[in-house]
């Protein structure tokens, strides 16, 4: 068994978990049973959230405590503002911004003390953090933009006051219907890498708020969150490049580049969720530019079948629709990423209470490949 190396850790099965099911082969996700497309057409982040934590969907009553609780927690202190401040002003990029952030909650955290068993706690925290990050983001960007943070709207749901908060103005319906989805589609998917992390550090018995800085951390990578980001620097670039889409990407391929936003290690299908986000952002490009829909999906036409991507199970994942879903809903590009987290750490906190109701520290084994029966010489000899 020791022998059996798994590199990246491939099909090895780490954990149970009751949050989230793919099936790779059909293109289906489920959280707690739920299909993706369901709980995106009938449901609103906090009710997946409520979903993830409880393992249930809440009554009218329940929901409603837990949006109250939610929105109570959105303030943050006002020394994480001054970072946010201050980082902007260094121009820190939103993804770093976002896990100093993160990481500096918990200076203000009032249950700091709870024995880390405590699992209720844990999920207290993992409320405060879910509320706080959409706050510590949108103030770090109205820095940016040299305007003064906008206060939380008690009235607005998660994803609604996300919107309000960045612009200082209520979104209409169909913009917060939209970046709501978008939230509920990105919210769990399985042990993804910033799952994994978090579950790891979770493992220990570190607290929740290094769990979901380490979830942070991995998901910032362009292998994983950070590809919402380079697909639309890739529609940007063709845009530039005045070649046509199609030889663009001919050019691209045959030069070898990956094209972000295509590829998963466990669809060979189209995701789900992309699919999703494909509908939406059409919907939004048939109210206003068209252009980031059309060079998408002509895209991902010549790649799918042309290019034969599809016969090799190589399809659009989560991150190649949403880019234009969010442009088009005046989201600046580098915020997609934190945007994702925003969601993702609902995911983390889920996961990282339900390993830890039944916890083993999580510590795999390497092969040793250095040298053996080195004579140590000195430092001054050698
Ligand atoms: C939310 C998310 O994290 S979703 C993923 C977001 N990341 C991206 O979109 C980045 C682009 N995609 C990728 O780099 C990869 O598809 C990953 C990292 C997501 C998954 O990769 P892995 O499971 O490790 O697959 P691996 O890198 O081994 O690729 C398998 C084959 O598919 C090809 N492939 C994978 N992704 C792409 C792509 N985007 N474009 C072209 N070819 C690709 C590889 O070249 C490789 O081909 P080969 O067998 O001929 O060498
Ligand atoms: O599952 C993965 O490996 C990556 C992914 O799509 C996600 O985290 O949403």
């Amino acid at each position: 068994m020791a022998d059996d190396l798994k590199k990246g850790l491939e099909g090895v099965l780490v954990a149970e978990s009751g949050l989230s099911s793919i099936d790779g082969d059909a293109g289906r996700l489920i959280y707690r049973g739920y299909s993706i497309e369901d709980l995106a057409r009938g449901a609103s982040y906090e009710e997946v959230l409520y979903l993830l934590w409880h393992g249930e969907l809440p009554t009218a009553d329940e929901l409603e405590e837990f949006s109250a609780a939610l929105s109570e927690e959105r303030g943050v202190h006002d020394d994480v503002l001054d970072a946010m401040e201050r980082l902007a002003a260094a121009d820190e990029r939103p993804m770093a911004a976002l896990r100093t952030a993160v990481s500096m909650f918990s200076a203000y955290e009032p249950e700091s003390d709870a024995d880390p068993e405590d699992l209720e706690a844990t999920m207290r925290k993992g409320r405060r953090i879910t509320a706080k990050i959409p706050t510590a983001l949108a103030a770090f960007e109205r820095y940016r933009q040299g305007e003064e943070p906008v206060d939380p709207h008690p009235e607005l749901g998660l994803a609604a006051n996300f919107l309000y908060m960045l612009t200082g103005e209520e979104p209409g319906d169909v913009h917060a219907e939209t970046f709501d989805q978008a939230l509920i589609l990105h919210a769990d998917h399985g042990l993804n890498a910033s799952t994994f992390t978090s579950m790891v550090i979770g493992s220990t018995m570190a607290d929740i708020y290094s769990a979901v800085t380490g979830g942070v951390s991995a998901l910032s990578g362009p292998l994983h969150g950070g590809a919402n980001q380079d697909v639309m620097e890739v529609l940007f670039e063709i845009d530039e490049s005045n070649l046509d889409p199609l030889d663009w990407v001919e050019q691209a391929t045959d030069e070898g580049r990956r094209i972000p936003g295509f590829g998963h290690r466990v669809y060979n299908v189209k995701d789900p969720r992309a699919k999703i986000l494909q509908e939406r952002s059409k919907e939004l490009a048939e109210e206003g530019d068209d252009k980031w829909y059309e060079i998408t999906t002509t895209i991902e036409q010549y790649l799918s079948e042309e290019k034969g991507l599809a016969e090799r199970g190589i399809a659009p994942n989560v991150d190649f629709y949403s880019g234009s879903v969010y442009y088009q809903l005046g989201i600046p590009i580098d915020m997609y990423t934190p945007i994702f987290a925003m969601s993702r750490a609902g995911g983390w906190v889920g996961h990282v209470l339900e390993y830890q109701e039944d916890n083993r520290l999580i510590r795999p084994l390497s092969r040793y490949t250095g040298p053996t029966d080195q004579e140590f010489v000195p430092v001054d000899e050698r």
